[in-house]
């Protein structure tokens, strides 16, 4: 069976094979502080063996609670911000349908967001459109205190308790939060609904394939076994420091991302070529983000969707400030065939594309960009994907988080933690007058 793998050919006029391959020692290096936690932030490191310590027995537990909210509802929220959404978010919607919740006959409940933001108008829409259905909430937190999820939750739980009653909401909440701190856990705990318990050691954002991700996949009726498969492959593969460098897919993306950013790219833009891999670029920009950006230091993660932002962004990356490199996702087969149809009057002009698959134009237009952007001085690493399948998907989870363990190391920064992110929380906390704030509310409103 194939893997993903890493083509870095494109990136040789802007720092050489030599530069990249110079890193080896460094890049084992930091797989050995890895595997032997001697290195900052260890405390988090639990996602690194994470794939090949999950038992059949907690897949299996799994899958009958996600059966419970599938036979019991239409509607299934997700409630959870950042790492409690994103990984979740990110697998299901590469693999569903584009119009799923557009379908009539639907094979599992619909998944929707919430806890992710304060819209009002998004709350109260939502609120509104659940109003006539049977639906169901995962309640997402591993401090269990983030606001926005909270907020949400509250709202949601009440819905859900004066829609369907007391009975049917204690089996359609499910908390997946800390084993014991924290307002998420309170609430389970005293409520009696089924909860899953974050580890301690796995941080927000590596935590896709705890019940974080792995819940809401398999209710939307996604194979979790195999998405842990694919993860098992990589870290197999990746995590293991006498792999050589050139076969080390995740050492080598480490590697040439810290030579492109000594050579003074700033910017890496994760791109792809298919819709729904959307959501994918939003869980890595999290991922690498929180991870690298601190010190005043660090790789900004941006992303774009093509060919869409080809007609937007396009000019940016073609002629823009040379400080940007490309990681582009590559999906070697579609899962579905449709050929461009031919056209008599071919009032178009279309008809050279006759009789072609809609994946070859698609190819020529990823071909077409990546020769044009490395000729406008954008460096293009190509991370190829040979389907998008909860396999491939699970391979490429442990490809970026084992990724941004090494780079991050390399980097010198603690990537396991995000310290930065508690400061507009607490000017928040602040300006709303929380109890325990009032020395700070006192200074930020003499601030105004
Ligand atoms: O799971 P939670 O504790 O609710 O945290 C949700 C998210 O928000 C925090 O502020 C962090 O910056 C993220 O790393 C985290 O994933």
């Amino acid at each position: 069976m194939k893997n993903i793998s890493l083509n870095i050919d494109k990136v040789a006029g802007f720092v050489s094979k030599e530069t990249i391959a110079a890193y080896a020692p460094q890049v084992k290096a930091c797989i050995e502080t890895l595997e032997n936690g001697t290195g900052k932030g260890n405390d988090f490191l639990g996602w690194l063996h994470l794939p090949s310590s999950i038992t059949a027995e907690h897949l299996t537990d799994l899958q009958e609670t996600a059966q419970v909210l599938r036979e019991n509802c239409e509607v299934v929220i997700v409630a959870g911000i950042g790492g409690s959404y994103l990984g979740a978010r990110a697998i299901i919607e590469a693999l569903s349908n584009s119009f799923q919740w557009l379908q009539e006959k639907k094979n599992a409940p619909t998944i929707i967001y919430a806890g992710h933001n304060i819209g009002e108008d998004y709350l109260f829409e939502l609120t509104e459109f659940l109003k006539d259905k049977k639906f169901g909430v995962i309640n997402i937190s591993k401090s269990g205190t983030t606001t926005e999820t909270a907020l949400a939750f509250r709202l949601l739980k009440k819905q859900c308790e004066d829609q369907r009653g007391k009975e049917m909401a204690k089996k359609v909440i499910v908390a997946i939060t800390d084993a014991k701190k924290g307002a998420a856990r309170v609430t389970a705990d005293k409520e009696g609904y089924k909860s899953f318990i974050i580890p301690d050691n796995v941080g927000g954002r590596f935590s896709v394939l705890t019940p974080v991700g792995l819940l809401p996949i398999a209710v939307a009726g996604y194979d979790i076994i195999k998405l842990v498969e694919g993860a098992r492959t990589m870290e197999a593969l990746c995590s293991n420091p006498d792999t050589p460098f050139a076969e080390n897919p995740a050492a080598v993306y480490a590697a040439t991302r810290n030579a492109l950013y000594q050579d003074g790219k700033k910017i890496e833009i994760l791109v792809n070529f298919q819709p729904k891999l959307h959501y994918v670029s939003e869980w890595w920009k999290q991922l690498y983000g929180e991870s690298e950006g601190k010190e005043n230091k660090g790789i900004f993660p941006a992303s774009v969707d093509f060919s869409t932002d080809l007609h937007s962004m396009g000019q940016w990356i073609q002629e823009g400030e040379r400080t940007i490199f490309e990681t582009v996702i590559s999906v070697e087969k579609p899962n579905h065939k449709l050929e461009v149809p031919s056209d008599e009057a071919n009032l178009d002009g279309l008809n050279f594309l006759a009789g072609k698959r809609v994946d070859e134009v698609n190819k020529m237009a990823e071909l077409g960009t990546q020769l044009a952007h490395v000729d406008g001085g954008v460096p293009n690493m190509r991370l190829i994907v040979p389907e998008l399948n909860e396999f491939y998907l699970g391979e490429i989870i442990y490809f970026f988080e084992i990724g941004c363990g090494i780079s991050g190391y390399i980097l010198g920064v603690n990537p396991f933690n995000q310290p930065g992110v508690e400061a507009y929380k607490k000017n928040m906390f602040a300006l709303l007058n929380k109890p325990g704030y009032e020395e700070e509310s006192k200074a930020i409103q003499a601030r105004l």
